[in-house]
């Protein structure tokens, strides 16, 4: 079904062909008329299926631009996520002029009150700085008649709900509550509902909670051989863009320092970085000055990154839904990926939940070794070439190489030139502070949790339990 055939200001239909849409996504074909009736709406459809569009065009169609009050907000587990998620619908709006501020924390609040006097009728926002400028009076959401939970099971769970429960107090009750995630365990889909006025659930209906595109592997290995099997990995698979997850902040910085001390472009992100230090990482991603982002959860959730083509868990996630999230960072508007897990043998039970719960199973592979690395490597420095033969400018060179072997046989010179442009697979050694391998759960406890954690938020917890619910992760990103 094409966008057209939605009954939907032109103005935006001419955005969204700009944005190359063509058809719509499953999800966009069956919640985008649900929600421009005003039902509250609860979508679930798998990671990069185009879910941020399913909510975007009908806020976009809702907005009145010459009403200068806040519309609408839609609240996200990341700041990260706040800023993409306005990015996009800036695109959605931009002819029916329809103005969306982000608004999260970390960012000097002067100047998120300078931007909000463009009198946005969107605010895509964190719950914390959302708060904060709500008792500011910085922003009033007396007038907003529409809300989403981007993540919505992330939003309800984790210490989150008290500060969403305080943003609803600000807004009147005639609203549409609109929730979207790739994952919604039961309880927390019970709880959503005390939020929600009859709610309609869109599912799109799939075998599995992952997409087929990317394929999933695991690898058994233990603790203290990671590094180096990672490091083979990334020599064989010369990924052109990968997330490499590891499971706290002192992790990701270590692993991050490790890769760059064996030479490869990594860079890593958490939640104990400044605001101005986690942009200028992501922006190094992004323009393919890092090709490798080393990360906490904070990036497993709603980040759409293009051609992200291999996601690593170096260390297993705490829940099946964070696996499912974390991995569909690539394989996204319909591209292929891969996804490699780290297991330690004790993690195995961890592992199994992961498949039952993802109904997909993983596919084992083993630990390369030194010479299969070298001989990814050698193969990309061969492909290098052969691209260069094609599209760079040799001109130049040609005639050194006639003299060259003109002089000498061709054989050894061209090995010369091969062992020169192959990165070798690096053996420096790096130690990295073990991780404790996740404790066997008996049962999952899923139960939403009430108390407010943000409290808790920034500090740097070394270790994590895993027979806790996992509601505390977002605080140790
Ligand atoms: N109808 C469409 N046609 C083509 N591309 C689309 C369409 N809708 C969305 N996309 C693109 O697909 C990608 C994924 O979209 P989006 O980020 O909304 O996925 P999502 O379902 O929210 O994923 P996640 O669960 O990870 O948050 C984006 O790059 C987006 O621009
Ligand atoms: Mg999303």
């Amino acid at each position: 079904m094409k966008f057209s055939e939605l009954n939907i200001n032109d103005t935006i239909l001419k955005a969204i062909e700009k944005m190359g849409f063509k058809e719509m996504s499953p999800i966009q074909e069956k919640a985008i008329p649900v929600a421009l009736k005003g039902s509250d709406l609860i979508g679930q459809a798998q990671t990069g299926t185009g879910k941020t569009a399913a909510f975007g065009v009908p806020l976009t169609e809702f907005a009145d631009p010459l009403n200068k009050a806040v519309q609408s907000i839609i609240i996200t587990p990341t700041r990260e996520l706040a800023i993409q998620v306005s990015e996009e619908l800036n695109n959605i709006g931009r002819y029916k002029k329809v103005v969306t501020v982000p608004v999260y924390g970390g960012q000097d609040i002067q100047k998120q009150i300078k931007s909000l006097k463009k009198r946005p009728s969107i605010i895509s926002a964190t719950p914390g700085r959302l708060l904060d400028h709500i008792k500011r009076r910085t922003i009033r959401l007396n007038e907003v008649r529409h809300v989403v939970l981007d993540e919505a099971d992330e939003m309800l769970n984790m210490g989150f709900i008290d500060d969403i429960r305080a943003i609803l107090e600000q807004i009147p009750d005639e609203h549409q509550t609109l929730l979207f995630s790739a994952t919604m365990p039961k309880p927390i889909r019970l709880l959503a509902e005390q939020f929600m006025k009859n709610p309609e659930t869109v599912k799109i209906q799939s075998k599995t909670l992952t997409v087929s595109q990317i394929e999933q592997k695991y690898l058994a290995i233990k603790e203290r051989e990671k590094f180096d099997v990672l490091t083979r990995i990334l020599d064989i698979h010369t990924p052109e863009r990968a997330i490499i997850f590891g499971r706290t902040k002192r992790r990701v910085d270590e692993l991050s320092n490790a890769l760059q001390k064996r030479g490869y472009r990594a860079e890593g992100i958490h939640g104990d970085l400044t605001q101005a230090r986690r942009d200028h990482v992501l922006r190094r991603f992004k323009n393919n000055n890092a090709n490798i982002l080393v990360a906490t959860d904070v990036a497993a959730r709603g980040l759409d990154i293009s051609n992200v083509t291999h996601v690593y868990n170096f260390d297993l996630p705490q829940d099946p839904e964070s696996y499912v999230h974390r991995i569909g960072r690539t394989g996204r508007a319909g591209k292929k990926g891969l996804a490699v897990t780290f297991v330690t043998p004790s993690e195995m039970p961890h592992l199994n939940e992961i498949e039952k719960v993802t109904k997909q199973s993983m596919e084992q592979m083993q630990p390369p070794s030194y010479e299969e690395a070298l001989r990814g490597q050698q193969k990309a420095a061969l492909e290098s070439i052969m691209e260069t033969m094609e599209t760079g400018d040799i001109e130049n060179y040609k005639g050194l190489a006639e003299n060259l072997l003109h002089d000498n046989d061709s054989i050894p010179v061209i090995a010369a030139a091969l062992k020169l442009i192959t990165k070798e697979p690096d053996t420096t050694p790096v130690k990295l502070t073990a991780e404790s391998p996740l404790r066997v759960k008996k049962e999952r406890k899923r139960k939403p949790q009430r108390n407010n954690q943000r409290r808790n938020r920034g500090k740097n917890v070394r270790r994590q339990d895993a027979s806790k619910s996992y509601k505390k992760r977002v605080h140790q990103h």
